[in-house]
């Protein structure tokens, strides 16, 4: 018979950084570790909490076993206007570095009372997103074991452990605004281990500033200083996926982790209750579904830049105009906000154009898309979320890298994978036109979709029991979760 101790269910505290892109994988992972045994608690913002509870529905969070939700204030002030403060990925960060560890350490204390009186298992582990470095401390204080969850590829964080260098190096701050079009991003980084050919321009996008004091450099140097006092993190990608990388990591921080892709994973996983918790924070519109069977088998392609893109109108009218003259059926999905300075207005001659074949949503439930058998490419922003989902499903893509670690993503699924091809940055119809028809119908979009396909079943072994990223999850569990300190 096992003893009480035995009997007492471990208990993760999972925290994302408060993003559409950081909240969805992690979620996926929550999900993961309920299956192996877990009590969750999963914490959100209460902004985002509300959100969450305006697209899904105000019961959408009641009711599930040894799965619960707290939040902690983002500490933002809101702005005037139609602004979303949330959304600010700058005012965000600085906000984590100085308002959340204190409502993070009370939500402890609060778990910990319910605990004594017996209505949770005492917490036993913290998994945080690798940018709240700030729960590293907290576990400390509280003598529990932490794991940190990058939402982001492997690359990305070695990366950015090299931007100290690249300052003493004198290559960020940048000299000035002429060096991000005079060709000096062409500059070969052959310097940093794991990183094969890259440029300059291939490192993720914060270190285009000619500011000595950005906010978000300074962010990113702090972060990774800290990481290497984590347990351990954990990425969604897998051995496979970014092997040169993980080997390089594994040498500066010895205890990492690849258990994706989480979408990969948890597809493969036993269906439970738990499957209706979704995480989207705007309100899907399911009728895209219904459109996509309309359609023939791959001729759709599908065009969505995440949560956090903007562009121009001028770029909007771009790339409608080269979805149009493509002559391709599309579903796309224009958020609220995504065109900068307010409203879509796009022209009669665009709609008669394409309302036999096209589609405009403004939010959509994107893994349900990409598996459709109508859809034949995606039209991408590169979000790492983004990028695995594609590579689930098997669909090559096409790249508008926006920001952040974007260009890197962009990097891999261009070059190192072959599984899609690179907008320009100054986009132009033509160039859309052009690309979009070499992916749906071309010979290079031919070998692209083989090669998606390639990574999909890699992705499913990789995720299968015995597959790396499946031990990977075991180990991670039984090696530093389950630890007691
Ligand atoms: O209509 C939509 C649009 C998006 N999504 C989901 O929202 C997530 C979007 O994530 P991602 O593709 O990674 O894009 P961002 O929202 O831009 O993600 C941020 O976070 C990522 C993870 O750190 C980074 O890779 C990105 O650069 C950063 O912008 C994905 O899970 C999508 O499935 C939907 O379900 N429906």
């Amino acid at each position: 018979m096992s003893n009480f101790a035995e009997r007492i269910k471990p208990h993760a505290v999972i925290t994302p950084y408060p993003l559409q892109g950081h909240i969805n994988p992690l979620l996926k992972l929550a999900k993961l570790l309920h299956l192996r045994g877990f009590h969750i608690t999963f914490v959100n913002t209460e902004y985002n909490h509300k959100r969450l509870l305006k697209s899904r529905g105000p019961k959408a969070f009641d009711g599930f076993t040894d799965f619960t939700f707290e939040t902690i204030p983002d500490g933002l002030t809101p702005i005037e206007g139609d602004g979303d403060v949330s959304q600010d990925i700058i005012s965000l960060s600085d906000s984590i570095r100085k308002n959340f560890y204190h409502p993070f350490c009370e939500l402890l204390a609060r778990l910990k009372d319910s605990s004594n009186d017996g209505h949770i298992p005492p917490v036993s582990c913290l998994v945080s997103d690798i940018g709240l470095t700030f729960t590293i401390q907290a576990a400390e204080e509280h003598g529990l074991p932490s794991v940190l969850f990058s939402s982001a590829s492997a690359c990305s964080l070695l990366s950015a452990l090299h931007f100290r260098t690249l300052i003493d190096k004198g290559v960020i701050p940048l000299k000035d605004e002429s060096y991000l079009t005079n060709g000096y991003l062409d500059t070969k980084v052959d310097w940093i281990p794991g990183l094969g050919n890259f440029r300059l321009k291939d490192l993720p996008d914060f270190i285009r500033t000619t500011d000595p004091n950005d906010i978000m450099i300074k962010f990113i140097i702090e972060a990774a200083d800290r990481v290497h006092e984590a347990n351990s993190i954990v990425f969604n990608t897998s051995d496979e996926l970014e092997n040169d990388v993980i080997n390089a990591l594994s040498i500066k921080i010895p205890s990492i982790y690849a258990i994706g892709p989480l979408t990969s994973f948890l597809n493969q996983s036993p269906q439970n209750n738990l499957a209706s918790i979704g995480s989207n924070l705007w309100k899907e519109d399911m009728k895209c579904l219904e459109w996509l069977e309309s359609k023939e088998q791959g001729s759709v392609v599908y065009v969505n830049f995440g949560s956090i893109t903007v562009m121009t109108p001028d770029q909007l009218l771009e790339f409608a105009w080269g979805l149009a003259n493509s002559k391709k059926p599309f579903l796309w999905i224009i958020r609220p906000d995504l065109v900068i300075g307010g409203s879509v207005i796009l022209s009669s001659d665009f709609v008669n154009e394409t309302s036999d074949r096209g589609v405009i949503a403004s939010w959509c439930p994107q893994e349900k898309v990409l598996n459709h058998p109508s859809v034949g490419g995606f039209l991408t922003h590169c979000g790492w979320n983004s990028t695995m989902e594609s590579i689930c499903a098997g669909v090559p893509m096409l790249c508008w890298p926006f920001f952040a670690e974007q260009p890197t993503n962009c990097r891999y699924i261009c070059n190192e994978w072959e599984i899609g091809a690179e907008i320009d940055t100054n986009v132009k119809r033509e160039e859309v036109e052009k690309l979009i028809n070499e992916l749906m119908v071309g010979d290079k979009g031919k070998k692209m979709r083989q090669k998606a396909m390639e990574l999909k079943k890699k992705a499913e072994e990789d995720t299968r029991p015995g597959g790396c990223s499946y031990v990977n999850l075991e180990k991670v569990i039984k090696e530093v979760l389950l630890k007691q300190n």
